[in-house]
């Protein structure tokens, strides 16, 4: 059997690489528009409700477009963009996020991809959280680079064609980040973080990091009760990895590149010598695990495949 999939912005940074990893898979049939008619919404109208899927690789507006398109109830969304992020009606596609998300997105309609930051952010804060390490009201921060492929085609083109000589920047400087909503939501928190986002001269991975005064938390706990509460909570997963507290001691520096091209995000619980104060870090792809790897892993569930078809 073969499941129809149409992705709206096929041509852009997130949507050519979902492309490129669903024309491998022989069950998938992609639906695709000619160059001439790809932003022509009676063109887009009719694959979005001639198919299965439909993966949005667009702008916040032209998503918003796109899902007032459908009218096939049938059709399952996932959208890539902002706009549906924290909207109630839809799950927030992040399976390892908490038990009970990937049922939800397996069940559901219409399914949000989670941003690149947010998702190594939540995948840090919420399972200490719901562990009742951080209380709710904690006052986080979170610090984090990405390559520049995050700010899709515009950011690439001012990176690689002159249009910048930065080698590194610091942004969102008013503290208004768009990921600051669903940061919020999903972490459990009552309070968004401050998020000091950075973007570095290389293409595509990301480090996002959560620096936490141990001896502040209400129950001081220890270093290594952090790392098994991530090591329980993501046992089994395909995706999210868990470095081991020997690994991290071992590890001097990290590599925002580490995971690129891979579907991956890899934990790791740095702490002082005298245990009061850690580093929690994720490592991910912006384009992967942050954007087109999610998308796909997302589809596969939408689709009730393996999960992990087709994404390394
Ligand atoms: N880059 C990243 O790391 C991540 C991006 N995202 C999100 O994914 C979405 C796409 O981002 P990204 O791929 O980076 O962006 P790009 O700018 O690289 O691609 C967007 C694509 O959408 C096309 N497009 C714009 N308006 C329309 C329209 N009305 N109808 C059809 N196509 C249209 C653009 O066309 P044209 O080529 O003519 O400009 C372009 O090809 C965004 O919402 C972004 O926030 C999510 C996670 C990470
Ligand atoms: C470097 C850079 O500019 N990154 C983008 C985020 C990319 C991303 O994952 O965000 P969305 O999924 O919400 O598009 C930004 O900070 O706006």
């Amino acid at each position: 059997m073969t499941h129809k999939v149409f992705i709206d912005g096929d041509v852009g940074t997130t949507g050519l690489l979902i492309r490129k990893r669903l024309e491998l898979r022989p069950e998938i049939e992609l639906i695709r528009l000619d160059e001439t008619v790809r932003k022509d919404a009676s063109a887009r109208k009719e694959a979005i409700n001639a198919v299965d899927a439909v993966i949005l690789c667009l702008p916040d507006d032209a998503a918003r477009e796109a899902v007032s398109l459908v009218e096939n109830p049938d059709v399952k969304i996932i959208d890539a963009s902002t706009a549906h992020r924290v909207h109630e009606d839809w799950a927030y596609g992040f399976a390892e996020m908490a038990p009970g998300q990937r049922d939800e997105i397996r069940a559901s309609k219409r399914i949000s991809n989670p941003g690149c930051y947010a998702t190594g952010f939540i995948a840090l804060m919420r399972p200490l959280v719901d562990a009742g390490v951080i209380p709710p009201f904690w006052p986080s921060t979170v610090n984090a680079v990405s390559g520049y492929s995050g700010g899709g085609k515009s950011m690439i083109a001012e990176f690689e064609d002159g249009g910048t000589e930065d080698n590194y920047r610091i942004y969102a400087t008013g503290l208004n980040h768009k990921h600051l909503p669903e940061m919020t939501v999903f972490s459990g928190l009552e309070s968004p973080p401050v998020f000091t986002p950075a973007v570095g001269r290389f293409a595509q991975g990301m480090i996002v990091e959560i620096p936490l005064q141990l001896w502040a938390l209400p129950d001081e706990p220890e270093l290594s009760r952090l790392h098994e509460i991530f090591a329980a909570h993501y046992a089994g997963e395909a995706f999210v990895k868990v470095a081991s507290l020997e690994e991290s001691n071992a590890t001097k520096a990290l590599d925002a590149e580490l995971l690129k091209d891979t579907n991956n995000l890899l934990i790791h619980v740095f702490g002082d010598e005298d245990g009061q104060q850690a580093r929690l870090v994720a490592v991910l792809d912006n384009l992967g695990k942050g954007a087109s790897g999610a998308a796909v892993q997302n589809l596969n569930l939408a689709l009730n495949l393996d999960e992990t078809l087709g994404l390394i």
